[in-house]
């Protein structure tokens, strides 16, 4: 039987990418759509500007996008896709759980909660079972889970398959889409002919989901990887596509080969949504590339290559797609999780 599903968010840029995804997804059907109070009422064509590289789905079209609370929303909803600003989805996503709904968001709220799964599936699948911990604390019938920011999804399944050889420091600097801000998020004034070397909250985003992710759960708490991860975060003009640079020191030798070897073996889940291969090695030194490679595993999979010892440690390159692997595609494949696991 289906899963009956909803977004809430439905009109943005991340909102838009669930809809593609969720359209054709065999398991999931797709039954409430939310956004802001502007848009409630309207059908979803007359809220939603629809900027992505496919055709708004006609049934989708002409459903009626709801008010963002739990009582606009039929109760038969199984699971709920969140892509709300963060600020949005600290006032409201809580309020959904206690209702009993179960939310897969995307929005940065609550990441680094105690109680709340980080989760990547094919990295640390393991820690979905915090959701006895949060509804134990929370008295919640429903439950939230997170996946990590863009720029972090990118770079940490390549660290999860190097794990065999004892990491110690890693340093990362990236190149980030401008669609990572959001379709108003940079002007064209500022970004063309133009890198920033800056992007709020980024870096401390990436040093620190990622060692949430690596860490490990005992079955009552979480310990975070003890990883030193120091990141510098850029924005480019690129539209899809976080390239990043990484450079990792370990605590065993590691080469360019082993570590190639190690990223092309990391394994991928039996889910709809998780690529295989999950790491796409390139031989070739000047990829993965933004325009070329941002599409590999339909977007799900990380791309990687550029492979060379330095003196600070093994040094590659990696690239995801930041409104796929790294949002939309994330909290499906979440959501697919869940199913999986019995919590919807
Ligand atoms: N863009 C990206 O690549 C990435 C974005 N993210 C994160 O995902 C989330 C969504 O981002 P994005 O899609 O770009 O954002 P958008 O601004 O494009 O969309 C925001 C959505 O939230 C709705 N919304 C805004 N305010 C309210 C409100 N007060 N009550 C209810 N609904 C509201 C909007 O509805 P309406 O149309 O009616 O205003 C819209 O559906 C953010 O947390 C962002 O940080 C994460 C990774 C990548
Ligand atoms: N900050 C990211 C996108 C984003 O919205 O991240 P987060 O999900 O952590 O809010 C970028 O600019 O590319």
């Amino acid at each position: 039987m289906a899963v009956r599903v909803g977004v809430l968010g439905a009109t943005g840029a991340v909102g838009q990418r669930l809809i593609q995804l969720l359209d054709p997804h065999p398991k999931f059907e797709l039954a409430a759509l939310t956004a802001s109070d502007s848009s409630a009422g309207k059908t979803y064509r007359q809220a939603a500007k629809w900027r992505v590289d496919s055709p708004i789905p006609a049934d989708v079209a002409e459903m009626t996008v709801q008010a963002t609370e739990p009582d606009a929303i039929p109760n038969d909803i199984d699971l709920l896709f969140s892509s709300l600003p963060s600020s949005v989805g600290a006032a409201v996503e809580p309020g959904f759980c206690e209702a009993g709904y179960v939310v897969s968001s995307n929005s940065s709220n609550g990441r680094m909660d105690d109680d709340v799964p980080l989760v990547i599936p094919e990295i640390n699948a393991e820690h979905l079972d915090l959701l006895e911990v949060q509804r134990d604390e929370r008295g919640w019938d429903g439950a939230l889970i997170k996946n990590p920011n863009c720029s972090t999804i990118t770079f940490v399944p390549t660290l999860a398959a190097l794990t065999e050889f004892g990491l110690e420091k890693v340093h990362v600097s990236t190149l980030q889409a401008v669609s990572g801000a959001g379709y108003d998020g940079v002007s064209s004034m500022e970004i063309i002919d133009n890198a920033i070397p800056y992007i709020g909250s980024e870096e401390d985003k990436l040093e620190t989901e990622s060692r949430k992710l690596l860490g490990e759960f005992d079955g009552a708490s979480l310990t975070h990887n003890d990883v030193a991860v120091s990141a510098s975060c850029n924005r480019i003009p690129t539209i899809d596509g976080h390239l990043e640079n990484v450079w990792v020191e370990t605590e065993a030798e590691l080469d360019a080969a082993a570590a190639a070897e190690a990223m092309e073996a990391f394994p991928s889940l039996d889910l709809h949504s998780s690529p295989d291969p999950l790491i796409h090695v390139f031989d070739e030194p000047d990829r993965p590339q933004p325009r070329m490679d941002r599409t590999v595993g339909g977007g799900m999979a990380i791309a990687a290559g550029g492979m060379q010892e330095t003196p600070f440690g093994l040094q590659y390159n990696c690239l995801a797609h930041n409104t796929i692997r790294g949002a939309a595609g994330a909290s499906v494949l979440n959501g697919e999780l869940l199913a999986e696991n019995g919590y919807l």
